[in-house]
């Protein structure tokens, strides 16, 4: 495994150019639910790459292999030379993946505390010598606080970034998990619907905000997004997942029109929407139950796992449970 350059001794540093983020085979089962079925796709370097698809299809749990909260039933993720699969959060992060999740947990400290947070896994400085401030010590801290500073200003939270995180708006509060995910110098960083819950203006501003980060740190993104807008605008290549399967591959536009997408957003065959016409909305998705639903299958599996055989019982929902955030290295299978 190629050890990452240590960001630590140069927190002002651009990150080292993103190698390809390589997803092959990958499957993973709940008991008797196959929620990612050999399911392959590459993030090409420096590109935003986004993963859609309707509820239930397997992109939380995809993101939760990419992350190393599942290990995968069969399947290899690689990054660049590295072999992800199998190798703890914490390990995959060092390497250079940073991801954000669909909930906001950021409640406490201010915008610098959280920002500092996600510097502390390039800190080389001791605790002792943290403590004691010593004069090394002193000037890494110096110098992680310039660069978090700067992060801020990337995403917009340059004013705010002496506020405490609890009196900012929703939008800022998904920009400052974004700031933090950005504070780790990754090469490649996973957005869990960075827009749910947005209004249009905080919409808008993410997205700015995601392309001068891509620009600036020339760094690769994978999106899970349910805002077809924002993907449409955002994302270079778009692979669709259905029930835990690979349905579509390409380009945004290459996908809206895809008669397998249809199936699957609108419950109707491609032949249905006339030659030219948008196959998917722009604005954010229909509610699920807003949905027509697909011709032979309910749109919304049961998300419990089944009582006899389900996953251990702590394992992290990345989407309900707040211990997701916790690194833990489970089997789901
Ligand atoms: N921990 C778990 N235990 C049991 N089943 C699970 C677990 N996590 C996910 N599933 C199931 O796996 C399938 C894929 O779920 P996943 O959350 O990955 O979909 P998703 O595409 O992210 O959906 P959404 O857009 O609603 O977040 C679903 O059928 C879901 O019920």
């Amino acid at each position: 495994m190629n050890p990452r350059p240590a960001t630590g001794s140069a927190p002002g540093r651009l990150p080292a150019a993103a190698p390809e983020l390589s997803v092959r085979d990958v499957t993973v089962r709940f008991a008797g639910l196959t929620a990612l079925d050999a399911v392959s796709f590459t993030v090409a370097p420096g590109s935003v790459h986004a993963l859609i698809g309707p509820n239930g299809a397997g992109k939380s749990t995809c993101f939760n292999v990419l992350s190393g909260l599942y290990r995968p039933a069969s399947g290899q993720v690689r990054l660049g030379d590295d072999v992800l699969t199998g190798l703890a959060p914490h390990r995959i992060a060092a390497l250079g993946v940073a991801r954000t999740f669909q909930n906001i947990v950021t409640t406490e400290g201010t915008v610098a505390d959280n920002l500092m947070l996600g510097r502390h896994v390039l800190s080389r400085a001791g605790f002792a010598a943290t403590a004691l401030r010593l004069p090394g010590a002193v000037r890494e801290q110096r110098a992680h606080l310039e660069r978090a500073r700067e992060i801020a200003e990337l995403t917009g939270l340059g004013a705010r970034f002496d506020s405490p995180v609890a009196l900012l708006s929703y939008g800022d509060r998904k920009r400052v998990e974004l700031a933090r995910a950005l504070c780790l110098e990754p090469r490649v960083l996973l957005l869990d619907e960075p827009v749910a819950g947005m209004n249009g203006a905080e919409r808008l501003r993410m997205a700015e905000v995601v392309d001068a980060v891509r620009a600036q740190l020339g760094l690769s993104v994978l999106l899970v997004e349910h805002d077809m807008g924002l993907v449409m605008r955002l994302a270079d290549e778009v692979t669709v997942l259905d029930f835990g399967r690979r349905i579509a591959h390409g380009t945004p536009e290459e996908v809206r029109r895809h008669p397998e997408v249809l199936r699957a957003y609108l419950g109707t065959p491609g032949e249905d929407t006339p030659a030219g016409e948008d196959a998917l909305p722009d604005g954010p998705a229909a509610p699920e139950a807003e949905r027509a639903p697909s011709a032979d299958a309910p749109r919304v599996p049961d998300a419990s796992p089944a009582p006899d055989a389900g996953p251990p019982a702590d394992a992290p929902r990345a989407d309900t449970d707040p211990r997701a955030d916790a690194p833990c290295d489970k089997d789901p299978a």
